[in-house]
């Protein structure tokens, strides 16, 4: 191992260099695995004494460092690097490119090329909130410099103190949004520098908008049921507000003279601040509502409804500035029009089911829209239906007495629409949409709002079923002429790709594979059913990781692999206006925005992509139809056999959700009443995508980036090894591939599989001579009994396993995982024996409250030590009663620290040696880039 530990005490170096020396063939427990091997040496060091525990967390804390570091490195060079002069040229650049290539070289050209939106930045609430925020801002300022640091700083955790609310992480979108926002403006800038330099006299009514941020944080209730209608409107109101008060302090520039419109802007602020004020805090308090809706009324023109409603005012205010304040005027404009009310742009999110439920109850529609043997009565009834619905009025009391969630947010975006922004259309996603039923029943509801043409109504392609049969999910919808005429009014279709669910299921780079094939069905299907005139929306919500689908080495990269120039072609083949929307989720997805420099150099590889990206190159794997079919369906296959597997929802439902830390407000699976009495998963369906691929992540194998691959490989290697270096598709999905292999490794997957399996522990109880350790191990294997889960484990082990080695033979130069990340691994499994040695001390004790032995351990096996912990601390109490009071006779002793052995010799290493295996994700997290 070369790595670098001389900041440590000499004898962790030894003890280091001792593992490293030793031969790889172990005892009979250990095997041949040498993650196994130096996990068992490790723990034999600590029991010798020739470490401690401190030590142990020193070591840690210096490879997670070095895993900052390499993360912040690695996050400099994603964007490109973060010289802002660099970002601002490449601004500049786009900019004069584009006026030189004009179709004509007209202003009237130029506004129209830069007027329209092509791309939207979308902040969303996913929960990758896995680091503390002075983490997080420490890592954006690391990797802003022009050279990354070499030393990091210095934090006792990385890891939360606790998991953020909703508040905050609204609090973190909204800083990470401002900075977008800055730097859309510099975008802005330079397209209005070089009109100004252009067109001198026309160039001041310019108001270009190519990029937008928009926001899904307070509005995505898929599958939650924790965020209420109260909370949705008053995070919505908080946009409203930054968005004049960001107006007002850009066009507070020296020399502008506008009095009515910084009146008007005042009174709208002021307004909107005693409309927050008045947010009830829940649907209990009649009251309240009746108050709140009084000032939502009342104050609605005061407010402001539309952003339009300041156009002329901002208009005189550019032309009667004086020249040096006249293009920041213009800019700021841009940016308000471009965003209307709000910082930014607004997505909701509801559940296919939940569309479903409210038309089953208010149409009496019994059917089930999942039996396509239903669907076309389904579909006949519902189309009827659209023909004769007559709208409800909306009103604030009816938003409280609505039981059902799609009915609630239909009606808050109602109120949305008439108080707070009329202009700007509301995304309405629809999770989980399998059949154009569901698109139907959401424009049903819609229209029973009289919402209809104001919401964008949006499939979430995801599901396996939806990304294979995706084209007739469309087709279903564009069959109905209710439909047609809504996409012919709003001008726009709109589709949303699921790449994280999407990519569990199938595979990650069958997903794309299938998401590609799916974007040129709808191509198709939009000139066929004539809609070529409509914009097209693809919205791709991945995420920062390799398992949700963001290429892991270049966000120019990412932002080709994600929108194919393949596609872009045959789009612009037919004149289709296409806009790219892609998101940055949670935490880790708004560290590209993470600073001034990363959100300008995030923004300059956008606008390149948007407007230079190279179209004319043709790419060979489009040669080879054949082959991408055959190959990415062979791994569709494999990646099913796995999901369905039942070995592997063992394998993420042992201890794998007790490694991560709980890293956002949303729950860690979709909330139902099913899946509130649910002890262990017994299949994957029942996390969601990002905790389930961050336990794969921890377990050290990233199964649904790799899972197939070696099969696909294998039926075609020479195209497999041709298309790996000739194609940039193919090269790009495989970097998916590169980088899941530096972080995946069949020994720690195959040590974890071990750990679990009771003969490891028989074994080691063959070998072991001292009868109290025997003991121990023989515990270990009876309560491993009690799991079960070892003979499908070992059945899925070898399925993965078969699939990886035919993968290496295929791939002769495939990555394999760095020295820092097997130590690491390694000392968590030391980490996890040596817990659950501990838990062999604890003494018996009387079942409290159902909680006896046998479940104690059956926690302690799937490391759920908190709850052990707390038990303990009710089990064995180390606190006395009140001793300074007077109970008016003789003082009896008092039973003072009758379990404080217990404690301190075993409570408290469990939790700490417990604490220290988390913070070893957090470390596992910088070397992925991202949690799940
Ligand atoms: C939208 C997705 O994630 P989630 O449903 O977990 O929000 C996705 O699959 O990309």
């Amino acid at each position: 191992m070369n790595m670098d530990f001389s900041a440590l005490p000499p004898r962790i170096g030894s003890v280091l260099a001792s593992i490293a020396n030793t031969s790889s063939t172990g005892t009979p427990a250990e095997g041949t695995n040498p993650v196994m091997g130096n996990a068992l040496r490790l723990s034999d060091a600590l029991e010798s004494g020739a470490i401690t525990f401190e030590d142990v967390t020193q070591l840690v804390r210096t490879l997670r460092d070095q895993a900052f570091l390499s993360r912040s490195r690695r996050l400099h060079r994603y964007v490109g690097g973060a010289a802002l002069d660099t970002a601002q040229e490449k601004l500049r650049h786009v900019a004069e490119q584009l006026c030189a290539n004009l179709p004509e070289p007209s202003f009237a050209a130029y506004r129209q090329l830069v007027s329209a939106t092509r791309f939207a930045a979308v902040f969303t609430a996913h929960p990758t909130f896995a680091l503390a925020n002075p983490v997080y801002e420490a890592l954006a300022q690391s990797a802003s410099h022009d050279v990354p640091p070499e030393t990091a700083p210095f934090f006792k955790t990385h890891r939360r103190s606790v998991h953020p609310t909703l508040e905050e992480e609204f609090t973190l979108a909204a800083q990470a949004i401002t900075r977008a926002r800055d730097a859309i403006d510099q975008l802005n800038a330079a397209l209005l520098s070089t009109a100004k330099k252009t067109w001198p006299e026309e160039w001041s009514t310019l108001c270009p908008g190519p990029v937008i941020a928009t926001s899904w944080v307070g509005y995505d209730t898929d599958g939650r049921t924790d965020i209420g209608w109260w909370d949705t409107l008053r995070l919505r109101l908080r946009m409203k507000l930054f968005q004049l008060m960001r107006l007002e302090r850009q066009i507070a520039h020296e020399g502008v003279l506008a009095p009515e419109l910084i009146e008007t802007l005042q009174n709208a602020i002021d307004c909107v601040k005693a409309q927050i004020s008045a947010v009830p805090n829940g649907a209990t308090d009649g009251q309240a509502v009746a108050r709140f809706a009084e000032l939502m009324v009342n104050g609605r023109t005061t407010a402001l409804t539309a952003a339009s409603d300041l156009n002329a005012l901002l208009q005189s205010a550019i032309e009667a500035a004086p020249p040096s304040a006249q293009l920041p005027l213009a800019v700021a404009r841009a940016g308000f029009m471009a965003h209307g009310l709000g910082l930014a742009h607004t997505h909701v999110r509801l559940n296919a089911s939940q569309i479903h439920n409210f038309v089953r109850q208010k149409l009496n529609l019994l059917d089930d829209p999942t039996n396509p043997a239903q669907r076309r009565a389904l579909l006949n009834r519902v189309n009827d239906a659209l023909d004769g619905v007559t709208p409800v009025p909306v009103d604030f009391g009816a938003l409280l007495s609505d039981p059902s969630s799609a009915g609630r947010l239909m009606m808050t975006i109602a109120q949305i629409v008439k108080y707070v922004d009329s202009d700007t259309p509301v995304r309405f996603l629809i999770a989980e949409t399998e059949t154009g039923y569901t698109l139907l029943s959401a424009l049903w509801i819609a229209a029973y709002f009289g919402v209809a043409d104001r919401i964008e109504i949006s499939p979430l392609f995801e599901t396996e079923h939806a990304l294979v049969k995706g084209e007739h999910i469309v087709e279903e919808a564009l069959r109905s002429p209710a439909w047609r005429d809504y996409v012919r009014r709003m001008g726009r279709i709109c589709f949303q790709f699921g790449y994280s669910d999407s990519g569990r299921y199938i595979g990650q780079l069958a997903a794309s594979y299938q998401i590609e094939r799916l974007r040129l069905h709808i191509h198709d299907l939009l000139v066929r059913w004539d809609l070529s005139d409509v914009e097209v929306v693809f919205f791709d919500t991945h995420g920062e990781s390799i398992g949700r689908g963001a290429h892991p080495f270049r966000m120019a990269d990412r932002l080709d692999y994600l929108s194919p120039a393949h596609v872009r072609k045959r789009f612009a083949s037919s004149n289709i206006h296409c806009r790219e929307e892609t998101a940055f989720q949670g935490g880790d997805g708004y560290l590209l925005f993470g600073s001034p420099e990363l959100a300008t150099a995030t923004m300059a590889t956008i606008a390149e992509n948007l407007f230079l990206s190279d179209q004319q190159n043709s790419d060979p794997i489009y040669d080879h139809p054949d082959f991408s079919a055959d190959f990415f369906s062979s791994v569709i296959d494999n990646m099913k056999g796995l999901v369905a597997d039942p070995g592997y929802a063992a394998l993420l439902g042992a201890f794998g959700p007790a490694l991560i830390d709980r890293t956002g407000s949303r729950p860690p699976a979709r909330q139902s009443a099913e899946a509130a009495t649910r002890s262990r998963i017994t299949h994957p369906g029942q996390l969601r995508a990002i905790p389930n691929n961050a336990i794969l992540q921890q377990l050290g194998w990233c199964a649904n980036t790799l899972q197939g691959l070696g099969a696909a490989a294998q039926r075609h290697p020479e195209t497999f090894e041709t298309l790996n270096t000739s194609s940039p598709r193919f090269h790009r999905a495989l970097d998916f591939a590169r980088h899941a292999l530096a972080s995946s490794d069949d020994k720690v997957l195959k040590s974890v599989v071990c750990m679990l399996d009771p003969g490891f522990w028989l074994d080691r109880a063959t070998e072991e001579t001292s009868p109290k350790r025997q003991k121990a191990f023989l515990a270990l294997m009876t309560g491993l009994e009690g799991l079960n889960l070892s003979a499908e484990l070992h059945t899925m082990f070898r399925r993965i396993q078969a699939d990886h080695l035919a993968l290496r033979e295929a791939w002769q130069h495939a990555p394999r995982t760095e020295p820092r990340i097997r130590l690491l691994h390694a000392i968590r499994i030391m980490l996890i024996e040596r817990i659950w040695l501990l838990a062999c001390r604890i003494p018996f004790f009387m079942p409290r409250g159902g909680f006896n032995h046998e479940m104690m351990m059956q926690h302690i096996l799937c490391l759920d030590i908190p709850t052990v912990l707390k038990e303990m601390k009710h089990i064995f109490p180390t606190g006395t009663g009140p001793s300074e009071l007077d109970f008016h006779e003789p003082r009896g002793p008092r039973e003072e620290g009758i379990y404080v052995r217990e404690h301190r010799d075993i409570f408290t290493p469990m939790s700490e040696m417990f604490e220290l295996l988390r913070e070893i994700s957090v470390a596992l997290m910088h070397d992925i880039g991202a949690f799940g």
